[in-house]
């Protein structure tokens, strides 16, 4: 696969899809769907090292994989020092010096993502940025909090001026193949966030197997998901290369058969720039060059901006430094 020509376009503008409305639950569509785990695991296999890109090609895509980041902190421990700091690294994610040397300028994460609390500190630090706030919301991470709350709470993160809402949906209703349960849930959502965009966590490690990771992942996008994401990043596992296949075929299907995009997000666990260009290698081929925009595909993640800022300083200067060097916040 060549993926030079995608990397020399990682930094144009942002194009702007037309935004999911969603559909009726067509309940024929989704016990249709199905997931062959050991296809789809051996296709995943095949993933890893030997789509390497070297050298500026490299360097390119490691930029656009920050492009593409929602960079994240999600701890019981979080104060708003630490937001501001996070916030910094959002604008500037790579150290001047480094962006000089690549000859690139205007970069910035995709989102900044936070829990309710911080979302203050965060559109403060972030004004003029033009980096929107994503908020977890709806009881994350369990999301078994009243419903009326986990609707309430999206709300108050609108008010409080997130413009990206990242909710949970209730595991139960895909593990007793509630597929109506989980559309009414995930419309209701969706209309609370209004303008706000919606993210759809499907809890993949807590939902059994892959042909229920398909039929979710339909479900969330027929009730207007704009993105559907893997993991809270709090389950035991989070995100994995065959449930990004069966997630981003399900997107395919849906953009076939309806003509609108939805966003994809692995979270959890992803902490390497070479699982970066993995995942990058997979959008590409399963979905083509236009889901490798923010707008259509974010890394959820806290740590993998510090290793890419790693590898970019590798390539510029030819040593590695070490990694307390590249503190995200
Ligand atoms: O949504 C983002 C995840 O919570 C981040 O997970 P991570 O800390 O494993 O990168």
């Amino acid at each position: 696969m060549d993926m030079t020509d995608t990397a020399q376009t990682a930094h144009l503008p942002q194009v702007t899809e037309p935004r999911n409305p969603g559909m009726a639950l067509d309940l024929d569509w989704v016990h249709g769907a199905q997931a062959n785990r050991s296809a789809i695991e051996r296709r995943a296999a095949t993933l890893p090292g030997r789509r390497s890109v070297k050298k500026e090609y490299q360097a390119a895509w490691l930029l656009k994989a920050i492009s593409c980041i929602d960079l994240t902190t999600l701890a019981g421990d979080d104060t708003a020092n630490r937001v501001r700091r996070l916030c910094a690294k959002a604008r500037q994610p790579v150290h001047v010096d480094l962006l000089e040397a690549l000859g690139v300028g205007g970069l910035t994460v995709g989102a900044v993502c936070v829990y309710h609390d911080m979302i203050a500190p965060a559109v403060d630090a972030l004004e003029g940025s033009g980096i929107p706030v994503a908020a977890v919301s709806t009881g994350f991470p369990a999301g078994l909090s009243p419903f009326h709350l986990r609707v309430a709470e999206i709300g108050e993160s609108v008010k409080a001026g997130a413009k990206e809402i990242d909710i949970v949906i209730s595991r139960r209703h895909v593990l007793e193949g509630d597929w109506q349960a989980l559309y009414d849930e995930m419309k209701t959502f969706r209309e609370a966030c209004g303008a706000a965009h919606v993210k759809a966590i499907l809890a993949t490690g807590e939902l059994g197997t892959l042909r229920n990771v398909a039929r979710a992942s339909l479900v969330c996008m027929m009730a207007g998901a704009d993105f559907i994401k893997t993991s809270t990043g709090k389950e035991a596992v989070n995100a994995t290369l065959p449930v990004s296949l069966v997630m981003i075929r399900a997107i395919r299907d849906y953009h076939e058969r309806t003509g609108y995009r939805i966003g994809y997000k692995p979270a959890g666990g992803i902490s390497k720039a070479k699982d970066a260009l993995t995942y990058l290698a997979l959008i590409k081929e399963e979905l083509g060059d236009r889901w490798l925009r923010p707008d259509l595909f974010r890394f959820g993640a806290s740590s993998l901006l510090g290793d890419i800022e790693r590898q970019l300083e590798h390539h510029v200067t030819g040593a590695y430094s070490a990694g307390y060097r590249h503190a995200i916040a």
